[in-house]
Formats: structure tokens, C-alpha cells, sequence
């Protein structure tokens, strides 16, 4: 079985979530894609919601896709110290005869390039990784200049996809729209855009 492991805030869910979840899982004949929203004790990023709130909205989200799933491995960690390298390694465990990729767009590839997470050096050998473009991010040239990413392009680690549209709703534009009392509603399922109006969530 072909697993993509989905990381993301989801502070909230956006519709691009979905149709990149399902363009990757269209084009690399996933079988499942796993959404695993982050801790909310990370360290590098404020999340604006509960775990509660963006755990609800992530599975009304995905409830109509059979391929979908979603898993509170993270969310559900004591530490605070919770990193892609270890949640791979418990997913490796967890599916030891599935193939598993872990998916993100190419502003995350930059980032791991530069060493900035945890565990990079053994992040990048003992996984692979679905980069999908975004924000004109030349992604053969990010793997080039890194000798971290380079040493490790082996043909299997990185796999990129160019999405064909550049359709770049972010998380954050859509709390903008509804702090500053907006109509992002088309931009997520009417399901979560109907869960933060009722709990006044990104107000
Ligand atoms: N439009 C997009 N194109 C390609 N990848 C995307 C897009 N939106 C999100 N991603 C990827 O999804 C993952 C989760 O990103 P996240 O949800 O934090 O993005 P975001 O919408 O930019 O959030 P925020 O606006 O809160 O920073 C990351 O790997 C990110 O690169
Ligand atoms: O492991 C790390 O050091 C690390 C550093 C930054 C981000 N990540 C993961 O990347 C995914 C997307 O993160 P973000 O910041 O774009 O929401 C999410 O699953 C995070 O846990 C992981």
C-alpha cells in the first residue's frame, strides 16, 4: 500500500488541502492520505484555535473521500517535543510493509534544505517525500543548492509535482478574511466554514 502522511496546522483546513491531497493522491496512486494536524505545543508556529476545533473541522472535511483519513498522532503527544522525523519513524512502524511519503509544498522543501528541522540529516535519509510546487518555487534548483537534499537525490527520495494551477488560498488569508469580518466561504468545505461561524472561532 502506497501512504501519504499529509502535515499541516489545518488552523483551519483550506479546500486547497483537499485538492492537493487529492491531485498527489491521483498522480502517485496513493491509497490513503493521512491528515495529521500538528501540536498545538510546537514551538515555531502559534496556532489561533483549539486541537478540539481544527480536529473537528479537519474530519468533517475529509468525510466524503474514502481515501482520506485522519490521525491525532501528534495532537496527542505529552512533549512538546514533536518532529516529522519521529512521527515518521512511528508511521514506519506502525505500516512496516507500506510505502510512506510524507507530502508538503516546496516552501517546506526550502526549509528542510537549510537543516531547520529537527533531525534533518536522518529526516531526509530514511524517508521520502512528495514536494508539490507552489509560490514559483524552482524545486530541482532548492534540491541542487543543498548539499543535505542533494547527497540524498537518489531518484525515490523526492518526488515533485507541479500542481498545473497555481491556487494559492493559505490558512492564514482565510483567518484574515474572518477577523476582519470577510467572506472566505467558498474558499473550505461549507461544513467548517459553518463550524467557525457558530463557535466564533478566528474572530
Ligand atoms: N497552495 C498550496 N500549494 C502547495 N502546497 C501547499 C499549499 N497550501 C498549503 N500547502 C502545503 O501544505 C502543508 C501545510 O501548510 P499550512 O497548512 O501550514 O499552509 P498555509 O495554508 O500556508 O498555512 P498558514 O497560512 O497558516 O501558514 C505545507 O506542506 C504547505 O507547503
Ligand atoms: O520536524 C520539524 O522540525 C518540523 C518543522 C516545521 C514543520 N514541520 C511539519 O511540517 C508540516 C507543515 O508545517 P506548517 O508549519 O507549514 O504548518 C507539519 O506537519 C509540521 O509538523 C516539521
Amino acid at each position: 500500500m502506497k501512504i501519504g502522511i499529509y502535515g499541516s496546522s489545518f488552523d483551519p483546513v483550506t479546500n486547497v488541502h483537499l485538492w492537493t491531497a487529492s491531485t498527489v493522491a491521483h498522480r502517485c496512486k496513493l491509497d490513503k492520505v493521512i491528515f495529521l494536524p500538528c501540536s498545538s505545543k510546537r514551538k515555531d508556529k502559534q496556532l489561533h484555535t483549539t486541537d478540539e476545533h481544527r480536529w473537528n473541522m479537519v474530519n468533517m472535511a475529509i468525510q466524503n473521500n474514502a481515501l482520506y483519513e485522519a490521525n491525532d498522532y501528534e495532537m496527542k503527544q505529552e512533549a512538546w517535543d514533536v518532529y516529522t522525523e519521529k512521527t515518521l519513524a512511528h508511521f514506519s512502524e506502525l505500516y512496516p510493509d507500506d510505502e510512506i511519503y510524507f507530502i508538503m509544498g516546496a516552501d517546506l522543501l526550502e526549509d528542510i534544505g537549510a537543516g531547520k528541522w529537527h533531525n534533518s540529516e536522518e529526516l531526509v535519509r530514511d524517508n521520502r517525500f512528495i514536494v508539490m510546487a507552489r509560490n514559483d518555487i524552482d524545486m530541482l534548483k532548492v534540491i541542487s543548492h543543498s548539499p543535505l537534499l542533494r547527497n540524498h537525490d537518489d531518484g525515490h527520495t523526492f518526488h515533485l509535482i507541479d500542481k498545473g494551477l497555481a491556487m494559492e488560498i493559505s490558512s492564514s488569508y482565510i483567518r484574515d478574511e474572518f477577523a476582519m469580518e470577510g467572506e472566505p466561504r467558498y474558499l473550505l468545505p461549507e461544513s467548517c466554514y459553518q463550524y467557525i461561524k457558530e463557535h466564533e472561532i478566528y474572530k
